[in-house]
C-alpha cells in the first residue's frame, strides 16, 4: 500500500480540459492560432495541466498540440487525449509530448453498445495501453471513461490494473453527471484507497447541474486534481467549471490552487469571444451580474461593507461592481450615483427622483443614470451644472 501523502496535501492540481473536451461541444471549432492563444492564457492564469487536444483525431489537432507543446510546453504540463488502441498512443507520441491521458470505457452500456468488448479485455486493453505508453517514457493518466455508471467491484479492478501498469494518475469521469456529491464522495473514497497512493483526479459533467459540487465532493474525499474548463464548456451541460472549481477549494475550503484568481474575469472573456459562446448573465464568479446590485437594502450594505452581499470582492476575481437603478433602487444608492455625478440634492428632491426613476423603470424603461441626472435637474431647486 503505497502512502497517501498526497491526499494529506492540500494542493490541488488544475487541470485545464477546454481545449479539449471544451472544444468538443457542438459548434465550438477553434483554429491552432485561437487554441495556442487560449493556451498561453491558461499558463499565465496558472493550471497545472493543459489538455491541448485529441491528436489522432486530425492534422489540426495533432499540429495544435505541437505548437501547444513549444509555446507553453516549459511553463506548463501539456497532455494529449489518446483511446487505448497503439496508433493513438503512437500519434500522440509523435508531437513530442511528454504526458498522456489514456481513456477506454468500463461501464457495460458502454462495452456492449460502443466498443463490444468483455470485461476481460477491456482490462487487458487497459494493461496493455498504458504499459505501452510507460515504456516509451510518458507521464500516463488513465480514464475509466462513463466510470460512475461502472459496476464498482470491476472499476475498482480496472483502477487496479491502470496503477499495476504504471500509471501515474487515475481520472474518475463522471462521464453522463449521474453523480451527486455524496455518492461521488463515496465512490472516490474507495478510487484513493485502491489506487496506491497514486494521484486520483475528477472529471465531472454538468446535466443535473452539479459538476462543481461534485468535483468538491471528490476533492474532499481525496482527489488532489480537479478537471475544468473555462466558463464550464463542454459536452451536453458542459463541465465542471474551473472559476467555480478554482474559487471555491480556496475560499470555502482552503485549499491551495496555484491559479491567479484576478485573471479569471479575463479568461472567462478571451475563451467566450474566440469560441463565440456567450458567458450567461447570472454565472457565478465571471457573469456580469456576479457582482451587481439595485436593491435599496443591498445596495445601501454594500455602500456601507461590500461584503453584506458578497462573498468576495470582484478585484479578486478581475470582476466588477455594478450598481444598477430601477424599480427596486433605495435613497442611498440614489445618492451615490448622483453624488459621483456632482449631483447634490436634499432628501425630499431625492424621494421626489426616485419616485420618477421606479414609475419610469415600472413602465418598462431601463432607467440609466443619464435619466436620473436628468430627472434631478428638472426635481432640483438650485442651478446644476454637469
Ligand atoms: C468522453 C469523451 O469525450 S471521449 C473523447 C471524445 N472525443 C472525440 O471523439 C473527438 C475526436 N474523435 C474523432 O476524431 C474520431 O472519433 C476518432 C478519430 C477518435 C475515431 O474516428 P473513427 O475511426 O471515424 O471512429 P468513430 O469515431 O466513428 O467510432 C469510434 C471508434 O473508436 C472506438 N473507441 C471509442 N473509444 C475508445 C477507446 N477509449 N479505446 C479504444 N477504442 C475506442 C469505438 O469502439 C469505435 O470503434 P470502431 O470504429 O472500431 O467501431
Ligand atoms: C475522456 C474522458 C475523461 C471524458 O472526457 C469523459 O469521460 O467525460
Amino acid at each position: 500500500m503505497g502512502c497517501l501523502f498526497f491526499v494529506d496535501s492540500k494542493k490541488v492540481r488544475i487541470f485545464d480540459t477546454t481545449l479539449r473536451d471544451g472544444e468538443q461541444a457542438p459548434g465550438i471549432d477553434l483554429t491552432i492560432e485561437q487554441k495556442v492563444r487560449i493556451a498561453k492564457q491558461l499558463a499565465e492564469l496558472g493550471v497545472d495541466v493543459i489538455e491541448a487536444g485529441f491528436p489522432a483525431a486530425s492534422e489540426g489537432e495533432f499540429e495544435s498540440t505541437k505548437r501547444i507543446l513549444d509555446e507553453v510546453g516549459d511553463k506548463v504540463e501539456v497532455i494529449g487525449l489518446s483511446r487505448a488502441v497503439k496508433q493513438d498512443i503512437d500519434r500522440t507520441i509523435d508531437t513530442g509530448i511528454a504526458s498522456i491521458h489514456v481513456f477506454i470505457a468500463t461501464s457495460d452500456i458502454h462495452l456492449k453498445y460502443k466498443l463490444k468488448m468483455t470485461r476481460e479485455q477491456v482490462l487487458d486493453r487497459i494493461y496493455e495501453s498504458v504499459r505501452y505508453a510507460k515504456d516509451h517514457g510518458l507521464i500516463v493518466e488513465y480514464s475509466p471513461e462513463d466510470a460512475t455508471r461502472t459496476e464498482e467491484e470491476f472499476l475498482l479492478k480496472a483502477v487496479k490494473t491502470a496503477v499495476e501498469a504504471g500509471a501515474d494518475r487515475i481520472n474518475i469521469p463522471d462521464t453522463v453527471g449521474v453523480m451527486h456529491p455524496f455518492k461521488f464522495y463515496d465512490l472516490i473514497s474507495k478510487v484513493v484507497k485502491a489506487a496506491d497512493g497514486r494521484i486520483i483526479s475528477v472529471h465531472c459533467h454538468n446535466d443535473f447541474g452539479l459538476a462543481t459540487a461534485n468535483s468538491i465532493a471528490g476533492v474532499m474525499a481525496g482527489a488532489r486534481q480537479v478537471h475544468v474548463t473555462v466558463n464550464g464548456i463542454g459536452e451536453r451541460a458542459g463541465n465542471a467549471s474551473l472559476e467555480e472549481v478554482v474559487m471555491s477549494l480556496k475560499k470555502l475550503l482552503g485549499y491551495e490552487v496555484g491559479v491567479k484568481t484576478f485573471m479569471l474575469y479575463e479568461t472567462s472573456r478571451l475563451v467566450s469571444e474566440l469560441t463565440g459562446v456567450p458567458v450567461p448573465y447570472f454565472k457565478a464568479i465571471v457573469g456580469e451580474n456576479a457582482f451587481g446590485h439595485e436593491s435599496g437594502i443591498h445596495v445601501h450594505g454594500v455602500i456601507e461593507n461590500p461584503f453584506t452581499y458578497e462573498p468576495i470582492s470582484p478585484e479578486e476575481v478581475g470582476n466588477f461592481r455594478r450598481i444598477a437603478l430601477g424599480k427596486h433602487s433605495g435613497i442611498h444608492g440614489l445618492k451615490k450615483l448622483l453624488s459621483e455625478q456632482g449631483i447634490e440634492l436634499s432628501d425630499d428632491e431625492l424621494r421626489e427622483v426616485l419616485k420618477e426613476i421606479k414609475s419610469l423603470a415600472e413602465s418598462g424603461h431601463k432607467v440609466t443614470v443619464d435619466d436620473a441626472k436628468a430627472i434631478a435637474i428638472k426635481v432640483s431647486t438650485k442651478k446644476i451644472n454637469v
